[in-house]
């Protein structure tokens, strides 16, 4: 069966209620299996990977592969929207959209598993998004190989642009992220006695005070950076001093280059700090798979004419975001295409009152089936 509105609004608000973070998407990977074991079985074949799925689509023609992922992880983010169908999972939400991802990527394979795809088609419901590296991981786990996509496209929901909205760019679409993780070690201590103690809330804040810097000083001004610390916390009380300061955040850059530069720009302050405090540092730079999001040239221009001129598709040129995503990854292995859908929301991405708009999911599902099989019947016309 191929999935009516009604329905892919209805998965997506089951989706919605039950929310998990990377790799413990037992309950999702559930529903989702249920789902896909719905619809006809003629061409389709399914496998898992942890707590992700993998479908093949048999098409007219084996030659070539197309792949779509979508992610399908939550965030650790207490909703309050209010919603009826609001998450059940305490302290967990689709904060970033993932459920809107995952029922567009149910609605695209209910109508292939209908109606037979000239090419072949690998659908992938990727876990760990967030933070774990899910997309790398399943690469290079080799669960991906016999059935290889020769080109993949992704989207990401986008609460800026109206509902249904297809936005995409040449080049780089997201940012390169790098986790930061650092810890400065001293010796706590009596207020009244800062010479006996070595004050690790004052090394912290030079840290955060020089690594400003970074971006401004580092960076090539016409290329750009992010250097964002979300999290600072040292000491206990007002008047003992702090022995320890555990500061995380995170690096965002267009390039691979500049992420690196800033990678090696925080590891040389952090180690600065520590031998003019003379305390000890714990330094955790992590990656991951959160290379930057680069577009395939070809694939893009054909995606972004077949958009720009479609009936029906509001289609805008996007500037690059300072987002993260693992897509980065599957697409330094596989030529490819992310994109954004517009959602519609007052609310970005990761806030706790996030609402996107559903008419997206049945917009995104049938701008996106015309595109690959306009896409399909292009390649399908070459091999045949
Ligand atoms: C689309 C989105 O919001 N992605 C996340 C990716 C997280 C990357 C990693 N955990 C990090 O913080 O560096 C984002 O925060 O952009």
């Amino acid at each position: 069966m191929t999935l009516t509105e009604e329905q892919l609004i209805q998965i997506r608000r089951d989706l919605h209620q039950i929310p998990e973070i990377g790799m413990e998407e037992f309950e999702t990977q559930k529903y989702l299996l249920n789902v896909i074991q719905n619809f006809n079985q003629d061409y389709l074949e399914i496998k898992t990977w942890k707590t992700g799925i993998l479908v093949h689509v048999n098409g007219e023609n084996s030659e070539h592969t197309i792949g779509y992922r979508t992610d399908i992880d939550g965030l650790p983010v207490q909703e309050q929207t209010g919603l009826p169908y609001a998450s059940k999972n305490e302290g967990k939400m689709h904060a970033c959209g993932h459920d809107i991802h995952m029922s567009v990527a149910l609605g695209l394979l209910s109508f292939f598993s209908e109606n037979k795809p000239k090419t072949n088609m690998t659908f992938i419901f990727q876990p760990a998004e967030e933070n774990k590296s899910g997309g790398m991981q399943l690469y290079n786990s080799g669960a991906m190989d016999e059935w290889m996509p020769d080109e993949i496209y992704g989207l990401h929901d986008n609460p800026q642009l109206n509902a249904g909205v297809i936005g995409c760019c040449q080049g780089t679409l997201f940012a390169g992220t790098c986790e930061i993780h650092i810890k400065f070690i001293g010796k706590s201590g009596h207020a009244a006695f800062p010479h006996d103690a070595n004050d690790m809330v004052v090394a912290g804040a030079q840290f955060v005070n020089q690594i400003q810097t970074i971006v401004s000083r580092n960076v090539d001004p016409i290329e750009s950076g992010v250097v964002t610390l979300g999290h600072f916390s040292a000491g206990t009380t007002g008047n003992v001093i702090a022995g320890q300061c555990q500061i995380d955040g995170t690096i965002r850059a267009l390039t691979q280059e500049n992420n690196l530069k800033i990678q090696k720009r925080v590891r040389e302050i952090a180690l600065g700090i520590a031998q003019s405090f003379g305390c000890e540092v714990e330094i955790d730079l992590h990656q991951g798979g959160y290379y930057p999001v680069e577009n395939d040239p070809k694939i893009t221009k054909i995606f972004m004419d077949y958009m720009q001129n479609a009936k029906d598709v509001d289609f805008v040129e996007t500037r690059p975001a300072m987002t993260g995503e693992d897509f980065g990854y599957l697409l330094s292995k596989i030529p490819g295409t992310m994109f954004w859908l517009g959602v519609q929301s007052p609310y970005s991405l990761h806030s706790e009152f996030l609402a996107p708009k559903e008419e997206a999911i049945q917009i995104g599902v049938t701008e996106i089936r015309d595109f690959l099989q306009y896409r399909m019947n292009l390649i399908y016309d070459v091999i045949k």
